[in-house]
């Protein structure tokens, strides 16, 4: 008796929120699906499928650049959102990153780079800024272009043995063991050794989860006070792998931050800035290197894999970006960081692959401040959740002419006609934008220069043909394997 009388009170309840959802809340205009506009459910399913992407890109192709996916969240597809939301406008309120997004996991954990604490990441970020300075990047190019060196004769080893045989590799396991490696040397002051060994350090295997988990806790984040059961519904072994993580980064942060040293990297002249203007605690150390760390890898290796997949899946391109490089460089000791910068069909063929194939799927959601403010020219109420969403924009007709192929030839001379490249920001805009894009553009520009200068490059399968959109993402992309046949190009 006592269950059938709380079914009805839950019924009632459901009724009365779905009506005020859809007929008085104050987002009750903006277009949507019936259901996301008046329950949650749909929207943390969806994630937690790994489609979350596809669907909000279908969204906005139906419903138009500005749709409500959830009763009190807009995604945007309206390139004038990226000023309203992560620029700094005069006279406006910041609009702090979502907290439901990175809740803490304990509360004596200090906040990163990434959390939503504003004062906490206008510090971090003044002392890491000086690490991405001109100079600074300078002086870490040699470290980048010795990892990719190693990288390069790793892949060429048994190519060139006796036989002098074709080579498959998975360029989506291989980017990785590169990117990783590059920033365990910039950050922890040494390699994972990934590419040397052929094999995923532990710190690394245990990072390919972090999409999940952030996901996962996104998910029971918005169900107050589920969150607070969080710790008991992840599963204990992968809480101890969890723990296991943070306890090595942190001994690799203390043993880096305790040497001294001048060594070019991201540590360097972040302690000499910290010397003069405050010091980080070791958990703030710990923190936020092995943020970077990952920051810095998963992205540049899904960019680079999606890069290599749609070249081996438009030939014409790749022939075309293959003869500029080629042409470019008499010697392949002449390929380095610094005259890879100017070649305009690279970097278009990058540009493109960010366009497409966006590391940063989906924006992680922003807040309207207190008081409420306007987005698109719209006023929104305090406390709604907003966000620009890549893939889905960078896939609409409305902001690029044939948005699903693969045409770099669009950025070598935009027409504002047919594609708004207000719309493209790969590493975002404002205070929190991507703090490492010009080291991404560098090791983009030197990986891809390296490899088609030294090798032939094609699918193993010509059958293994699909759109990138077709993985799932749970924040980031999961990955699937890209089986490539390098054939040595005789260059040297
Ligand atoms: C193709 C590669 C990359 C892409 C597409 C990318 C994209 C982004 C984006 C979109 C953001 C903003 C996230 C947000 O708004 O919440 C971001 C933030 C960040 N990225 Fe990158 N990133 C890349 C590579 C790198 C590299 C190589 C580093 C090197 C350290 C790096 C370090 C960071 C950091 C520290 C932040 C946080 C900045 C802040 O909140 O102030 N990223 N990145």
């Amino acid at each position: 008796m006592i269950n059938c009388g709380l079914a009805i009170v839950i019924s009632i309840l459901l009724i009365l929120y779905f009506f005020h959802n859809v007929f008085v809340h104050p987002l009750r205009s903006y277009p949507g699906p019936l259901l996301w506009r008046s329950f949650r459910f749909p929207y943390v399913i969806s994630t937690q499928r790994g489609e979350l992407h596809n669907r909000l890109k279908d969204f906005h192709t139906k419903y138009g650049p500005v749709v409500r996916v959830a009763p009190n969240e807009l995604a945007y597809a309206d390139a004038a959102a990226w000023k309203d939301i992560y620029a700094n406008r005069p006279g406006h309120l910041p609009f702090q990153r979502n907290r439901t997004w990175f809740k803490k996991m304990r509360p004596d954990e200090p906040n990163s780079i990434v959390g939503f604490d504003e004062d906490d990441h206008a510090r971090y970020r003044r002392a890491f800024a000086n690490a991405f300075s001109e100079k600074s990047l300078r002086d870490q190019a040699p470290v980048i272009e010795s990892h990719v060196d190693e990288f390069i004769t790793q892949l060429k080893a048994p190519i060139s043995g006796p036989q002098g045989l074709d080579k498959t590799v998975d360029f989506a396991k291989w980017f990785n063991f590169l990117t990783f490696d590059i920033s365990g040397d910039l950050t922890f002051g040494e390699s994972f050794d990934c590419v040397k060994t052929g094999t995923e350090h532990f710190w690394v295997e245990i990072t390919q989860d972090f999409g999940k988990g952030l996901a996962l806790i996104a998910s029971v984040n918005q169900y107050y006070p589920l969150d607070k059961l969080l710790r008991y519904i992840i599963p204990k072994h992968i809480l101890q792998r969890s723990k296991d993580h943070r306890a090595m980064s942190s001994e690799k942060a203390q043993k880096r931050v305790a040497l001294d040293t001048d060594r070019p990297d991201w540590v360097t002249p972040t302690k000499k800035y910290n010397a003069q203007k405050g010091e980080f605690t070791d958990p703030e150390w710990g923190i936020n290197l092995l943020v970077i760390a990952f920051a810095a890898s998963e992205t540049t290796a899904s960019a680079l894999t999606a890069i290599i997949r749609e070249l081996v899946q438009n030939t014409g391109v790749l022939h075309r970006l293959t003869q500029e490089i080629r042409e470019a460089f008499e010697h392949e000791s002449d390929i380095a960081i610094a005259s890879t910068g100017n070649l305009a069909y690279l970097n278009a063929v990058i540009s493109e692959g960010l366009r497409l194939c966006p590391p940063a799927v989906i924006g992680i959601p922003r807040i309207v401040p207190a008081g409420g403010d306007t987005v698109c020219g719209k006023w929104l109420p305090e406390g709604t959740y907003v966000s620009y969403n890549q893939y889905p924009a960078n896939h609409q007709s409305y902001n690029f002419h044939h948005p699903n192929t693969f045409l770099p030839e669009r950025f070598i001379s935009p027409d504002p006609k047919t594609d708004n490249m207000a719309g493209f920001q790969p590493f975002s805009v404002g205070r929190h934008n991507c703090l490492g894009s010009k080291v991404a553009w560098n090791e983009m520009r030197l990986v891809l220069a390296r490899l088609l200068w030294s090798f032939d490059i094609s699918l193993k399968n010509e059958k293994d043909r699909w759109d990138w959109g077709e993985q799932k993402t749970y924040i980031l992309w999961d990955k699937k394997p890209l089986e490539v046949v390098l054939r040595n190009a005789g260059n040297s």
